[in-house]
């Protein structure tokens, strides 16, 4: 036997690891489980090039409770270790044999699979064990070892009599991590980290019920047997082949990974990239109607399918992280903070690409069934939106792929509707006015006006469109939007046409002092206009540019500062010509003030802004007025 101290520097670690290096004890299973896969592949490698001359098999890890004596077994049958190799591997904390493992066989284990990196994997069992044993047996012709640590920096080395090949390390459950003895919790640390890693992992046994043999007698029952269970996936969708996948394996995939969504994804990217960094994945585009639920099923990272996180923050461009799904690269560095991962050069690459893929997916989803991707535009249009938004790259891309719905769900490209409606709706500066309604319900009247002048009314009502137009008119060269009831549709595409007063312009001043005096004039700036006699004589409009600043500061920053508490302002717009603003010029003056009152009530109906005591007593008068 020997005895010996751990490299003195474990002195200084060990309570660090106990205590700091991971806040979250329960990884140590996720770390022997990633030990005992690497032991397992590097012995497929050795096999494979022909180095270890034994036969590979089907091995498996075993995950084992023993609670009488309180310890927890992870078991595998992989490359296993010499007394020398512990002492080595073990002993000398912080060198770590992953690394020493793929230095010496760089070219060929590139492709291997091997997870560790830190060297400190193995030391985070003391994170929940007061003693920890080793029982190992190389694939070598060497004896087996045993390996024995309470948690002080002194161990013990012995010869032991295991036969078979591979590495059992036995846990003594310290009494404050007993939850680690509980069955249900194993199984849901198995389930959260080791669901798709590459080799079989048991745990426990299950009953299975043999199909009845085909003579079978009627009232014969079927037989029963015990079989492993495996809880794992090794082969998840995403390590295979695109092609060699169906619509039926990636929702399956969905469903495995998510198990309590029931609403299938609209579409999928396959993942896949080896230069200049790995990485293979596959994201899902989930249906989000209104129900955004940022925090629930992320897209999960993982290394070598070994489940890492779903903070994936920094790797995933923001606006993909309502997507779902995986992404699974050995080359993003895990032990470092937030703002060194945004800088690593990997990481920024990573994040473009993916962002050029699904940018690349929508082109193509676009040109190969355009009827399906109108359909699906709805759910989309969101994180669409916020990527033109937020990503130059992407909005570089987006121009060709983008749809613009009209209110009667006519979708078109950018370069269609700037083909069908340029001309007409070029004011007299020489800017195309792009007309939009947020609500074609409540912005009904408007939204005619627009099209009895033969005008293209879009429908942009998602929560980010106020900031997207925004961009729009940013990078489009004389291109402005405005919403159609921000002003009356002859100011908002003017044109050189001759206008006809039937007022003069002392009886205007008039008009507008006697409004202004009736109405509140905090809210509603009052705004005489010579339209047509078949327009409306009062309408209520809210110019564009304050409103959407509005609008910008309440849905997340942008707009100009401050501007999202301003109070609501609208203007009056009245429509001169109309006989009722001659009616109310030549009323005796009580009546004015009950003709003003009635159209402004009329004018907000519209708008939808007559609402409580003010609409109450609105129809009250108007049932008045018809006895
Ligand atoms: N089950 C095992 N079978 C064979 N060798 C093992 C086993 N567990 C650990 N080792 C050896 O001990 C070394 C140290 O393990 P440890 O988990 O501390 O570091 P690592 O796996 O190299 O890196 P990481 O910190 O990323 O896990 C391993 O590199 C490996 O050589």
């Amino acid at each position: 036997m020997t005895k010996g101290s751990i490299n003195v520097s474990v002195e200084n670690i060990f309570p660090l690891i106990k205590k700091f290096l991971y806040s979250d004890h329960e990884i140590f299973l996720r770390e022997l489980i990633s030990n005992a896969t690497d032991a397992t592949l590097k012995l497929k490698h050795l096999t494979n090039i022909g180095e270890a001359k034994v036969e590979y098999g089907n091995p498996k890890i075993e995950v084992k409770i023993n609670k009488e004596n309180n310890t927890l077994h992870i078991i595998d049958q992989g490359i296993g270790m010499t007394a020398e190799e512990v002492e080595k591997y073990i002993n000398q904390v912080a060198f770590s044999g992953a690394e020493e493992f793929l230095n010496k066989y760089q070219d060929s284990a590139k492709e291997s699979g091997i997870i560790g990196h830190f060297g400190l994997g193995f030391y985070s069992a003391f994170m929940v064990a007061d003693k920890v044993e080793i029982i190992t047996k190389s694939y070598k012709d060497e004896p087996a070892a045993k390996w024995t640590c309470d948690g002080s920096p002194e161990f013990t080395l012995e010869a032991h009599d295991k036969t078979e090949r591979g590495t059992e390390i036995i846990l003594h459950i310290s009494e404050d991590s007993r939850e680690f003895l509980e069955e249900f919790r194993i199984r849901e640390l198995l389930n959260k980290y080791n669901k798709f890693m590459p080799i079989p992992i048991k745990f426990g046994t299950k009953t299975e019920t043999l199909p009845l043999p085909e003579d079978a007698a009627e009232d014969a029952k079927p037989e029963t047997i015990e079989v492993d269970n495996i809880i794992n996936n090794p082969t998840p969708a995403w390590t295979k082949n695109p092609t060699e996948l169906t619509k039926e394996d990636y929702l399956n995939f969905y469903r495995e990974l998510y198990p309590t969504q029931f609403e299938e994804p609209l579409f999928w990217i396959h993942l896949n990239v080896d230069y200049p960094f790995n990485l293979t994945g596959i994201l899902f585009f989930p249906r989000l109607g209104n129900n955004i639920n940022i925090d629930k099923d992320k897209i999960q990272l993982y290394q070598n399918q070994v489940y890492v996180t779903d903070e994936v923050k920094g790797i995933v461009p923001d606006f993909l992280m309502l997507l779902r799904g995986v992404i699974d690269s050995p080359d993003i560095p895990l032990n470092v903070s937030r703002s060194y991962l945004q800088a690593d050069g990997a990481v920024k690459k990573i994040s473009q690409y993916i962002t050029r893929k699904v940018a690349d997916k929508m082109n193509s989803l676009l040109k190969e069934d355009r009827e399906e991707f109108e359909k699906k535009w709805n759910d989309i249009k969101v994180v669409l939106e916020y990527g033109v938004v937020s990503e130059e790259k992407f909005a570089e891309k987006a121009d060709k792929f983008m749809l613009f719905p009209n209110v009667d769900e006519t979708y078109f490209t950018w370069e269609e509707f700037n083909e069908k409606f340029k001309e007409i709706q070029t004011d007299k500066d020489g800017n195309f006015v792009v007309l939009y309604a947020t609500d074609k319900n409540q912005q009904d009247s408007y939204i005619q006006s627009a099209k009895e002048k033969g005008y293209e009314v879009l429908l942009l009502d998602s929560p980010i469109a106020p900031h997207f137009i925004q961009k729009l008119e940013y990078s489009k060269e004389k291109v402005t939007f405005a919403r159609v009831d921000a002003d009356h549709i002859n100011n908002l595409i003017k044109k050189d046409e001759p206008i006809v007063a039937r007022l003069s312009d002392e009886q205007k001043e008039t008009l507008k002092k006697e409004i202004s005096e009736t109405i509140d004039s905090k809210t509603y700036t009052v705004q005489l206009e010579d339209l047509s006699l078949t327009d409306a004589p009062f309408m209520i409009t809210q110019p564009e540019f304050m409103r959407r600043m509005k609008e910008m500061q309440q849905t997340g920053g942008g707009g100009m500062f401050g501007m999202g508490n301003f109070p609501e302002m609208y203007n009056l717009v009245v429509n001169a010509n109309s006989d009722l603003a001659n009616e109310i010029l030549n009323k005796p003056e009580e009546e004015k003030k009950v003709l003003i009152n009635q159209a402004l009530d009329l004018a907000k109906l519209s708008q939808n802004l007559l609402t409580g005591k003010e609409l109450t007593d609105f129809i009250k008068r108007s049932f008045e007025s018809l006895k």
